[in-house]
């Protein structure tokens, strides 16, 4: 057992505040690597080192026409960063991306210059890879495709004037750049253009990276060239921790060999989860290194539970279980509350769509490359359709609100469009009633009407414009989905991917908008194991379910002992390379370590008495808090 020494003053790390606001002098900034783990106050130093350059420098800045420059990993993050700094524009709040782009746009030459060795590159490897390959197989004729994508993307550069980038977007026109160019542009740009490393540090002589252990590799290689060439006029400020980097493309040894001028702080206090969580969080890392974090002193024990169940076991059913027994352990009565008192965290977003009751709604279209992003984001105007326009209305009609019913329809109807006319205008609001009763209609005698049906009823009724990829379904009887010839070219196989996909999704009951609203808007009580980084919950449920998941990045079952390690794991193990358990032990850590009071584990696992074993011995757990459940 490790035994957590408990600390009596939890100010004992404020100094580091104070060292990383000396690096921030702009008379002669110094570059820091603030790493330290979870919940021990990174992004709180973060806001309070931006606030002090804001106290101390701003009128300099502000002549200069410099700024800060602040980097984070999500949308969120950069929401949440701007909100605590009042959105001031003294500080460039943005992700890497968007970073990135701003820095690299109107380069339009060199990035030309860029595509073209580069797609020549992959060119050249993929024709490699084929002189290899059998021409019979699957795997060639990809490569022949992509390998004809790319030489007409070569033909298609002479014409670009100006190259086009939307970091949240999908990025499609021809003059566009993916989000991964952008990226390696921007590194190389870096790395080899004195010109925009010039640029960089004379608009930002301060660039600070939270979360930096997942900022791709070799932009962070990048910066950190750059800060060598400019050794004492500009400061790069790092932020992260190694034991929470959960995505593949971040630098697997950042830290190590820090040049000697650079300041590291060291913290050692969790200021987020009770005692029992963080000897649980400490004993997960023991094994990747040294740090062992202390808790405040003046919060309560807090709670660890495991519960594990066989991979037959109705998750609902054992779930709720789940809360009922975490309520009768803690005491705390919000673990039955059903509104969102607890954070349930499933790997994949498919698992939270079969909790919530969406999955017919969710999975065409996430299978679907060129809605996936824009479904997780909630970004897709046809489902904006029915989540801002269709939803609201039909919950103004259930309670009665006439005000809002009047609103959605002032502002989205055709019925309604402006007319002087005052008996023409009698009229149109006599059309939209009928209207919006006939929709109603659809949910009498509490009916759950098909998506389909609902967009046809709009569409008959001209109550609302219909999104352009929804018309064939509005004014049409269902499409039956069309074989494909081979002549057909690769846009238009996306395309007809695109129709199939709506038409299965519209085939879901309207009660799954709904749903799929609730998750999207972060008001149900679901987030994904990686989605949750950064943020912290009262109560939060872990849910493993390998076997529910789709992908081999992370195997649960493996970490918790159940299943073998391969021979690839093993190789990867003595190679000292990253393997499925690391990955996996990491994301253990960035999940349990965001509950503030008390947190559940449920595991689905093919030896449910294995599993339990195993998380006994690690000592991760003590007897009495492991229940094998059916
Ligand atoms: N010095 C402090 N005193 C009191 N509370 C603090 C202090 N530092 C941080 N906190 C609180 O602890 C919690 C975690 O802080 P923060 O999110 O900054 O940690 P973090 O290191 O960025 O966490 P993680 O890496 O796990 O996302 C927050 O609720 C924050 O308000």
């Amino acid at each position: 057992m490790v035994s957590i020494e408990q600390n009596d003053d939890n100010r004992v790390d404020d100094h580091v505040d104070e060292e990383i606001i000396n690096c921030l002098d702009l008379e002669r900034p110094k570059s820091f690597f603030l790493f330290a783990g979870a919940g021990s106050g990174k992004t709180k130093s973060l806001v309070t080192a931006l606030n002090k350059i804001r106290e101390n420098n701003y009128e300099q800045l502000r002549l200069k026409g410099q700024r800060v420059a602040v980097i984070t990993y999500t949308n969120a993050a950069c929401e949440e960063i701007g909100r605590r700094l009042d959105h001031d524009p003294l500080f460039s709040v943005s992700t890497i991306h968007s970073f990135v782009w701003e820095l690299i746009k109107g380069f339009d030459k060199d990035i030309k210059e860029w595509l073209y060795s580069n797609l020549k590159k992959q060119i050249t490897d993929l024709e490699e890879e084929q002189g290899k390959g059998r021409p019979t197989s699957k795997a060639y004729a990809d490569r022949q495709k992509s390998i004809e994508v790319k030489n007409k993307r070569i033909i298609n550069l002479e014409n670009i004037k100006r190259f086009t980038y939307n970091p949240n977007g999908l990025n499609q026109d021809k003059e566009s750049l993916n989000h991964s160019e952008v990226i390696n542009i921007g590194a190389y740009f870096l790395k080899n253009k004195s010109l925009l490393q010039k640029i960089l540090i004379s608009k930002f002589p301060i660039l600070l990276v939270d979360e930096s252990q997942d900022t791709n590799k070799d932009l962070i290689d990048a910066l950190f060239e750059v800060e060598q060439r400019n050794r004492g006029v500009f400061s790069l400020g790092l932020f992260g921790d190694t034991m929470q980097r959960i995505y593949s493309d971040g630098k697997v040894d950042l830290g190590n060999n820090l040049p000697e001028s650079w300041k590291k702080p060291v913290k050692k206090m969790n200021h987020r989860c009770p005692p029992r969580i963080i000897k649980l969080i400490n004993k997960i890392r023991s094994v990747v290194d040294e740090q062992e974090q202390r808790a405040r002193t003046d919060k309560e024990e807090g709670f660890a539970h495991f519960f594990i169940f066989p991979l037959s076991a109705d998750r609902i059913t054992a779930e709720k279980l789940v809360t009922e027994r975490m309520a009768e352990i803690t005491g705390d009565q919000k673990w039955l509350d059903a509104n969102a008192a607890y954070t349930s965290l499933t790997l994949e977003h498919h698992m939270a769509a079969t909790r919530l009751g969406f999955s017919e709604l969710f999975k065409p279209l996430y299978k679907t490359d060129r809605l996936r992003t824009g479904l997780l984001e909630g970004s897709l105007p046809e489902l904006n359709f029915f989540t801002e326009i269709v939803l609201p209305i039909i919950d103004a009609i259930k309670i009665g609100d006439k005000f809002a019913i009047a609103r959605i329809a002032r502002k989205h109807s055709p019925l309604l469009r402006i007319n002087r006319d005052e008996k023409e205008q009698l009229l149109q609001i006599k059309n939209a009633e009928e209207a919006i009763n006939q929709l109603s209609l659809l949910w009498s005698e509490n009916k759950d009407p098909l998506c389909i049906d609902v967009i046809k009823c709009v569409a008959e009724l001209n109550l609302f414009d219909i999104p352009d990829s929804l018309y064939p379904f509005a004014y049409q009887p269902l499409m039956q989905s069309e074989t494909v010839d081979d002549e057909t070219s690769d846009d238009q196989d996306k395309e007809n991917d695109v129709l199939d996909s709506w038409g299965e999704c519209l085939k879901a009951p309207f009660s799954q908008i709904k749903a799929y609203a609730s998750y999207i808007n972060g008001t149900s009580k679901f987030m994904t194991h990686q989605g949750v980084k950064g943020l912290e919950f009262p109560r939060v449920m872990v849910i493993i379910d390998d076997s529910s998941a789709g992908g081999f990045l992370f195997s649960y079952e493996k970490l918790f002992g159940a299943k073998e390690k391969t021979k690839t794991d093993v190789e990867n193990e003595l190679a000292g390379r990253d393997s499925t358990i690391h990955r996996t032990r990491r994301l253990f850590y960035v999940t349990c370590s965001r509950a503030t009071e008390s947190l559940a584990i449920v595991a689905y696992s093919e030896k449910p008495e294995a599993v339990k074993k195993h998380v006994i011995e690690e000592g991760w757990f003590e007897e009495n808090e492991v229940e094998v459940l059916l």
